[in-house]
């Protein structure tokens, strides 16, 4: 049956990165084997200031990216390829030079539109690399493109898979022993326009391959060893988790856990398929699964945090109830910004939202807020989210940081703290 691996932008970041994939692929002999692969490193990042420098007007600062990132894929190439350099280089300054006419053709459309056309060849650009580098270390390698095979609509940024256009594509691809290489992050539509399934949602297209391919298994390949119950980077004693449900998996994703795209569950739990997390720096650690299987769920709390956290109290002007209506107003004018509360509450004349503090969707969120509520503000906050925390672990977190607001229920607790009373490294109370 089919595996998925997916291979995030930290494991091909350069060309010694690249060379370790290819000795990793060399060690898996089953096929069919899929492998979902993300831009190199930040290159997402270089091209949304790309797309920006050049919607600004700023030429020089555009033109001075474009060969930033034709350097940096050409360096790689030249490290892995040396002197048979010729035809990899060739098809990396044919998509630099056709991202370029294309970032032209479409600088006058709607900014969603011209993000997505310019975008998607970050992953147009690791993929064909990476693929010839298979090829080149003698394993027979097929390059996919996504855009023809992820069939959504033309929501550009945040695209909707058409689920039965996909899985019918899916369904023709060749059966034979070669490794198919695609695309994360990006489809297309049934008409050909490119689209993007949000940011980090590479995850969420190996979730969709192995959904219509009724694969075994899909494998996140990451620079830790698993899912832990806190961010390693952040928490001195993080753990790892060896087995927890997709529930569980969705609900700290979607609180913010930044190692699992959260629509990557959904997919996978409607059709049984395991999800794997797992090192590509060291085969032999022991993996974490996602899966069915709940017993473990509450054994061990998990903490999430998220930070750069705007919060806004809206109040009516006239001393009235924040009412369903209100609150329908308010929330609806939330989902037309683009923007998620990691935290809502109510009082009977407040409403108050903890959103990401992301300028370009909250300032026109505010603004039109402000217009018919007054609306009080905090910016630099830090969300705290705690899963099967006990009171004693509460009262511990929250020791000698002032809690702006709260939530809690049977599973979840939430506080909010100013942000300079949570930076550097936290431990977790035992
Ligand atoms: N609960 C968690 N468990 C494991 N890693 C986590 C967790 N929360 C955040 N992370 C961070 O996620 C990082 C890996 O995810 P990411 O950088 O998005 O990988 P990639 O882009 O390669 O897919 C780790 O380096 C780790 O710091
Ligand atoms: N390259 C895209 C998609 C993605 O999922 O990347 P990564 O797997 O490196 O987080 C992004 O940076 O948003």
């Amino acid at each position: 049956m089919t595996q998925v691996f997916k291979f995030g932008g930290a494991s091909i970041q350069d060309a010694a990165a690249i060379r370790r994939l290819g000795e990793l692929l060399a060690r898996f002999r089953s096929r069919p084997l899929i492998v979902v692969v993300s831009a190199m490193g930040k290159t997402t990042n270089a091209l949304e200031a790309l797309l920006a420098a050049a919607r600004e007007g700023e030429a020089d600062d555009y033109r001075d990216r474009l060969e930033t990132l034709r350097r940096d894929h050409l360096a790689a190439v030249e490290s892995l390829f040396g002197a048979r350099t010729g035809p990899v280089a060739e098809r990396v300054e044919a998509l630099i030079t056709e991202l370029d006419r294309r970032h032209r053709r479409h600088a006058g459309r709607e900014r969603p539109f011209h993000y997505d056309q310019t975008v998607c060849f970050g992953e147009l650009l690791s993929t064909t690399i990476v693929s010839a580098w298979l090829e080149e270390a003698g394993m027979a390698t097929e390059w996919l493109d996504a855009r023809e095979l992820v069939v959504t609509d033309d929501c550009h940024q945040a695209a909707n898979v058409d689920w039965q256009a996909t899985a019918e594509k899916v369904r023709g691809l060749a059966a034979d022993d070669r490794i198919r290489v695609t695309q994360g992050f990006i489809g297309g539509t049934a008409e050909g326009i490119s689209t993007t399934l949000g940011r980090e949602g590479s995850d969420y297209s190996a979730a969709i391959l192995a959904h219509c391919l009724e694969a075994e298994e899909v494998t996140i390949w990451k620079d830790v060893p698993g899912l832990f119950n806190a961010d390693p980077r952040r928490f001195d004693n993080a753990v790892q988790l060896e087995r927890i449900s997709y529930r569980e998996a969705i609900e700290l994703a979607w609180h913010g856990a930044k190692v699992i795209h959260p629509k990557t569950l959904g997919p996978l739990q409607q059709k049984a398929i395991p999800l794997t997390v797992r090192s590509f720096q060291d085969l032999e650690a022991p993996p974490s699964t996602i899966g069915r299987d709940t017993r473990f769920d509450t054994q061990t709390p998990s903490l999430v945090l998220r930070e750069a956290q705007t919060l806004l109290e809206v109040r009516p002007r006239d001393f009235a109830f924040m009412d369903e209506a209100r609150q329908h107003d308010i929330l609806g004018r939330l989902v037309e910004a683009g923007l998620h509360a990691g935290l809502v509450d109510t009082g009977a004349m407040r409403l108050s939202l903890c959103l990401d503090g992301h300028p370009e969707r909250l300032e026109p969120l505010v603004a039109s807020l402000c217009a018919d509520y007054a609306v009080e503000r905090r910016d630099d906050l830090t969300l705290l989210t705690v899963r099967h925390a006990d009171d004693a672990l509460l009262a511990a977190l929250g020791a000698g940081r002032d809690s702006l607001a709260e939530r809690r229920n049977a599973d979840t607790a939430q506080r909010l703290f100013p942000g300079s009373q949570c930076r550097g490294t936290w431990h977790i109370p035992t």
